[in-house]
């Protein structure tokens, strides 16, 4: 427990010329300095310099770039004192441990205080305060039982800092004012007198017990101390104690086994030290045991045989071997690793676990490396805020081949449970059978009709309320506050913390689009064929027809003046959506087109979807995705402009937005459609190509674990059936997202019936997003098509041309919804308007049925608007 920090100037500390040095910072343990952009890189060289003496807190109130700050704490700062502007900016971060951060603030805004940190544990700093009554004044108001209180003064002074202290405030006083010699620098504050200023003994004889420990911990003796031996102590950098006998006592004065002083702690309620210390010598007990409760146990013991063999090994000793053969070392490390693993029992586990450590810490003796660097190394790593997925790599990955979902991300893995619990068939929810990545068979000729259409049912979506609980607040957010909601939301979401602005407006900058002439010439070639097809579905002319002799009725149509596209970038980047999307909005001449998509974490978007951003001419690229960006194109913001309707798939969040903004009346908004988790039905008869068959359908079980693929096999036989499964399972462990794809095939099934007939029934009643036909005469089987979002037809028709560059769109209704709904196209992106057009003949001909429905109606205006004009 500390009561006061030493502050130095990261620029000087090395050459301070009065106040403490380095060393005798270090026996405080804990070092603070302002850090601000031109001594960031000297902050991270002090850190690495440092890590092993002292814990160091970082003012850095004074940084722009939040990315700074995390790297701070992640190269092993121990706190950071931050403004109420960066707090906030670090709210959005995951894993950040608000034990580590302080709130600094200037005395006089001690009121915003309590709203900026209650519910955290957040500390707090006033800096430059003018004097101690101000720091009391607030403790009285808001309570002691805050966290940390750290307090700098404007002119620090003894009396200043002993009031803070005596309020248990934890001062912060420059370096260069304190010392650990006051006779030689009398006009200096005394280190010494500031670490006892609390402390109280619980001894008639006013001595502080304490306890003496080296760098791990382990207790080498009690002895007592008081305030002069403190005071040595730290000017002569020693292990300096009080006996009760003979007084001031020099550790190993006379016997040799000197003490190196480490650090000198106080206890949680100040009445007891600690002394760590690199004990010399045979020991610290005078019975010469390196303890006084006897010899070192367990690791310490074996560190130090290491270290006294790797200094004389008797020769053709087994650990001099090891020392002598690093490449024994490494296989003999493995070996036992290995045998680590195959552990099962308690007393197998440990003994194996024994075995590797006792080579690991031969292999860190040998090196140079103390249990206590290792130590350290694990307490940094606790440090870490950008944890590491931690999944196995190399050849180590493979081997978790058999443990499924094992790399999947926990939202995967929640959703695989979910799935999981749906079907009821015996599977295993992994989408194994038998350690094959395969889907199960089911059979229309024995399996009830109940059980088919259980196992058709798509995967099981999280609650919509939950969703919609999810979703509300955050639209409710950017509706009231903005772009900054949206910024916060990135932050959070996208991890984009140095985002500062959420839009990108065009034109777009090139080098924001920097692509291979071979990703280009597709884009090109995909944008021709979707602009192409889309603008054949132009209406030409407005339709106009003479209901009755000078009745003429006509419809034409408008395109819809701003529209909202947005292309999703959760778990794949997709700017094959941004062209599904844009392209047919430029054929109908929306006015302004805005796209919205999830930008990468350094706040960059990729640049293949600036390019289609930029070919069909859209006025500018919302960074932001989920419910945030449907929300933002939905009302609009200081900097994103408002559209009329938003279209373009997404994961739950995107769709339980679109649907809430659409039913907002105030909004004035529309969207297309439901398009969630994408989805594919094959039928396949035996003229089918298994290969092909199986390489469709894992073309959509790629896309994420939500997805299903259903085969419909045409009374195909077990050889057959066979085929399409093996070439299942080997095309899918060939892939990268094979964690993904069992995730899908868990709940995909393949279901065999009689005939193409049976097949279309099935088909339409499932009403797949795509419909891939790969029997025979298959043209002539899309007349038996009524529900599907897409068709795709033949052996040489993948549905993946589909999804990038045939011309048909990719954005279609899924969940069943294409039994209502179409997939995009032109008509998505205009209005019809009807007009009608009378003559007074037309008017004479059709007048008296309105009159006389007007008069049911019993609607008088109505009827006169006709009489009059025929003088009636
Ligand atoms: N039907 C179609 O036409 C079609 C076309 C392309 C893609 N898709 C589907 O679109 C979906 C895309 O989903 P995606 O996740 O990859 O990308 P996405 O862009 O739809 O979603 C990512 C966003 O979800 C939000 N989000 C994530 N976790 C959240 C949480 N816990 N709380 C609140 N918001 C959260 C974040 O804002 C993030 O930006 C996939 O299911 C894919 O199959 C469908
Ligand atoms: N198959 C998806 C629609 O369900 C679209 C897509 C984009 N990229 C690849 N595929
Ligand atoms: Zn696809």
């Amino acid at each position: 427990m500390v009561s006061f920090i030493p502050s130095i100037d990261l620029t000087k500390y090395a050459t301070t010329i009065q106040g403490l040095t380095p060393k005798e910072l270090s026996y405080i343990g804990v070092v603070h300095a302002q850090v601000e952009t031109a001594t960031l890189d000297s902050a991270f060289a002090y850190l690495y310099e440092t890590l092993k003496l002292y814990q160091t807190y970082f003012d850095v109130s004074k940084l722009d770039l939040i990315d700074d700050i995390v790297s701070l704490l992640d190269s092993g700062a121990s706190k950071v004192f931050v403004s109420s502007l960066q707090l906030e900016r670090l709210k959005a971060i995951e894993n950040l441990d608000f034990d580590r951060v302080v709130l600094a603030i200037s005395g006089e805004r001690r009121d915003e205080i309590i709203d900026t940190i209650s519910g955290t544990s957040v500390g707090v700093y006033f800096h430059a305060v003018k004097d101690a009554e101000i720091v009391e004044a607030w403790l009285k108001e808001y309570g002691t039982d805050r966290p940390d209180v750290y307090v700098s003064f404007a002119q620090p002074s003894s009396e200043h800092l002993l009031k803070v202290t005596a309020l248990s405030a934890i001062s912060i006083t420059p370096a260069t004012l304190l010392t650990v010699d006051t006779e030689a620098n009398p006009t200096l504050i005394s280190v010494a007198t500031l670490l006892l200023a609390n402390a109280k003994s619980d001894r008639p004889d006013g001595l502080f017990t304490t306890l003496v420990t080296d760098e791990r911990g382990i207790a080498l003796g009690l002895v007592y101390s008081n305030a002069k031996s403190v005071a040595e102590s730290l000017r002569t950098g020693r292990g300096v104690y009080c006996s009760r006998k003979r007084g001031l006592w020099y550790k190993g004065e006379s016997s040799g086994d000197i003490q190196e002083l480490v650090r000198v702690e106080l206890d949680c309620d100040q009445d007891c030290l600690c002394y760590v210390v690199r004990q010399k010598g045979r020991g610290f007990c005078h019975l010469a045991t390196p303890t006084c409760f006897g010899a070192y146990r367990g690791l310490s013991k074996l560190q130090r045989t290491l270290q006294s063999r790797k200094e004389s090994a008797p020769e053709g000793s087994y650990t001099s071997r090891l020392f002598n053969d690093p490449e024994l070392l490494n296989a003999k490390i493995m070996e036992e690793a290995n045998e680590l693993c195959e552990a099962k029992t308690t007393s197998e586990v440990a003994f194996e676990a024994a075995d590797v450590m006792y080579f690991a810490l031969t292999k860190c003796v040998a090196a140079g490396v103390s249990l206590e660097d290792v130590e350290r190394n694990l307490d940094l790593k606790s440090f870490k805020v950008k944890r590491r997925k931690g999944d196995a790599k190399g050849p180590w990955a493979q081997k978790l081949d058999s443990q499924n979902g094992a790399s999947q991300e926990p939202e995967e893995k929640e959703i695989l449970k979910e799935a999981a619990s749906v079907p009821k068939g015996v599977h295993d929810p992994a989408g194994l059978q038998n350690g094959r990545i395969q889907m199960r068979r089911f059979t229309t000729a024995t399996d009830s009709l109940e059980t088919i259409s259980d196992v058709l049912k798509r995967p099981s979506q999280r609650s919509t309320e939950k969703i919609m609980g999810i979703v509300k607040p955050i639209i409710e957010n950017v509706r009231t506050r903005g772009d900054v909601a949206v910024l916060d939301y990135t932050h959070k979401f996208e991890k984009a913390t140095s985002l500062t602005s959420p839009v990108l407006k065009a034109p777009f900058p090139a080098s924001l689009m920097r692509l291979p002439p071979e990703t280009i010439e597709a884009i090109d070639i995909s944008f021709e064929n979707i602009r192409r097809f889309h603008a054949a579905q132009k209406e030409e002319k407005p339709l106009i027809v003479e209901t009755m002799p000078g009745v003429v009725c006509s419809r034409f149509s408008r395109p819809i003046e701003g529209v909202g596209l947005y292309v999703p970038g959760g778990t794949a980047v997709l700017p094959s959506t941004a062209l599904m999307l844009g392209v047919p909005a430029m054929v109908a001449g929306c006015k302004r087109i805005v796209l919205a998509s999830p930008p990468r974490s350094d706040g960059s978007i990729t640049p293949e979807i600036v390019y289609a951003a930029h070919k069909v001419g859209a006025e500018s690229i919302v960074l932001a995705g989920g419910a945030q960006a449907v929300a933002a194109m939905a009302y609009g913001t200081e900097s994103i402009s408002k559209v009329d309707k938003i279209l373009g798939p997404g994961n739950q969040f995107v769709t339980a937005a679109k649907m809430l903004v659409s039913n907002d009346t105030s909004a004035g908004v529309s969207i297309d459609m439901p398009a969630g988790p994408s989805e594919v039905l094959v039928v396949a008869d035996s003229t089918a190509d298994p290969s092909f068959v199986a390489s469709d359908l894992l073309s959509q079980a790629e896309h994420g674990v939500d997805s299903q693929v259903i085969l419909i096999a045409v009374n195909l036989a077990e050889k057959e059936l066979q085929a399409i499964e093996d070439e299942l399972h080997t095309q899918a462990n060939a892939l990268p997202r094979v964690d993904i794809v069992r995730g899908a095939i868990s709940h995909s099934v393949t279901l065999v019936v009689k005939d193409i007939r049976e097949a279309m029934v099935m088909s339409n009643q499932y009403a797949p997003e795509h419909l891939i036909l790969q029997v025979k005469d298959a043209e002539q089987v899309v007349d038996l098509v009524e529900n599907a979002g897409s068709v795709f037809v033949g052996p040489w028709t993948p549905e993946s041309v589909g999804d990038y560059s045939a011309g048909v769109n990719h954005s279609l209704p899924t969940y069943g919804y294409a039994k209502q709904y179409s997939g995009v196209n032109l008509g998505s992106y205009v209005k019809h308007i009807t007009s009608a057009n009378l003559t007074k003949e037309g008017l004479q001909n059709v007048g008296p049925a309105v009159m006389q429905l007007a008069k049911v109606e019993e609607l008088e205006a109505h009827r006169r608007a006709v009489s009059i004009r025929l003088g009636l």
